[in-house]
């Protein structure tokens, strides 16, 4: 190494994880993302009962830690998701968090998958209103500014890259709630560990990362 190159090196810590080609052809881009989905997907429904019931605890007691770490308590707010069966579950974390006298919003749908927010308030309580739909509170308690309230954003993928780009459902539901969220920091991205991408996915202009990933085993910061 030359003296310059060792004057441009960076002063310290880990470099940046490398961020996945920006693609502005959006049928490219789709046709990227549905292939990377189909194969998600397929792992997915390959997963058995006692894996996934393994799983969910594992991840409410990592979601658990995290809470702790936070200082979040009474009246504080956390949104999460209400897990369909083949996704990361989410069950024991929504009763954890509610045990804790958390105020705990998940996505309420509305006629036209509208991003509104209801509050969780025990899985009892919840309405399932088609099948494939994760199960929903009967009614909104606001629209998707009430993600700015919440300390933590407990955010469902397909996949999550090194540099927190995730593979969604391909609603875009998330990508545009999340613009609501308060700081990248609170966004927490929840895949199975096998999920987490070696490679760079691909993204668009409107694609946000998340500012942490948790997974059954683990929990890190992006970038970190
Ligand atoms: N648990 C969970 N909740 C979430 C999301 C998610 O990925 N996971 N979303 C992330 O975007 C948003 C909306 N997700 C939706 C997921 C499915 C359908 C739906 O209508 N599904 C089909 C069935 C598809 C299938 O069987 O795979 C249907 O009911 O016809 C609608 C919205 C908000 N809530
Ligand atoms: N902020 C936005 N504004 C307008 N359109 C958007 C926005 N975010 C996403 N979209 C559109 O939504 C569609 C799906 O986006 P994308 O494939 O990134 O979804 P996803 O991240 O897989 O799904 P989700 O966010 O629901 O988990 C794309 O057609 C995209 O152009």
């Amino acid at each position: 190494m030359t003296g310059s190159d060792a004057d441009a090196a960076p002063a310290a810590g880990p470099p940046a994880p490398a961020r996945g080609p920006l693609i502005d052809d959006l049928d490219e881009l789709e046709d990227l993302k549905d292939e990377l989905r189909r194969a998600a997907r397929k792992r997915r429904s390959g997963r058995d009962a006692r894996f996934r019931e393994e799983a969910a605890e594992r991840i409410a007691l990592q979601v658990a830690e995290l809470v702790d770490e936070l200082e979040l308590g009474p009246g504080d707010t956390v949104a999460a998701y209400v897990s369909r069966p083949v996704e990361p579950g989410t069950l024991p974390t929504l009763e954890l968090l509610r045990e804790r006298s958390l105020r705990v919003l998940v996505p309420v749908l509305g006629q036209a998958l509208t991003r509104d927010w209801g509050e969780f308030t025990g899985v009892g309580d919840l309405d399932h209103r088609a099948p494939g739909r994760p199960m929903e509170p009967p009614e909104a308690a606001g629209d998707c500014s009430l993600l700015r309230e919440a300390r933590l954003v407990l955010v469902p993928a397909l996949r999550i890259d090194e540099a927190g780009y995730r593979l969604g459902q391909g609603g875009g539901w998330y990508d545009r709630a999340l613009q609501h969220a308060r700081d990248v920091s609170a966004i927490v991205g929840i895949v199975y560990d096998d999920e987490v991408a070696d490679t760079p996915l691909p993204r668009g202009d409107h694609d946000l990362p998340v500012g942490s990933v948790l997974t059954p085993t683990r929990r890190w910061r992006i970038g970190a």
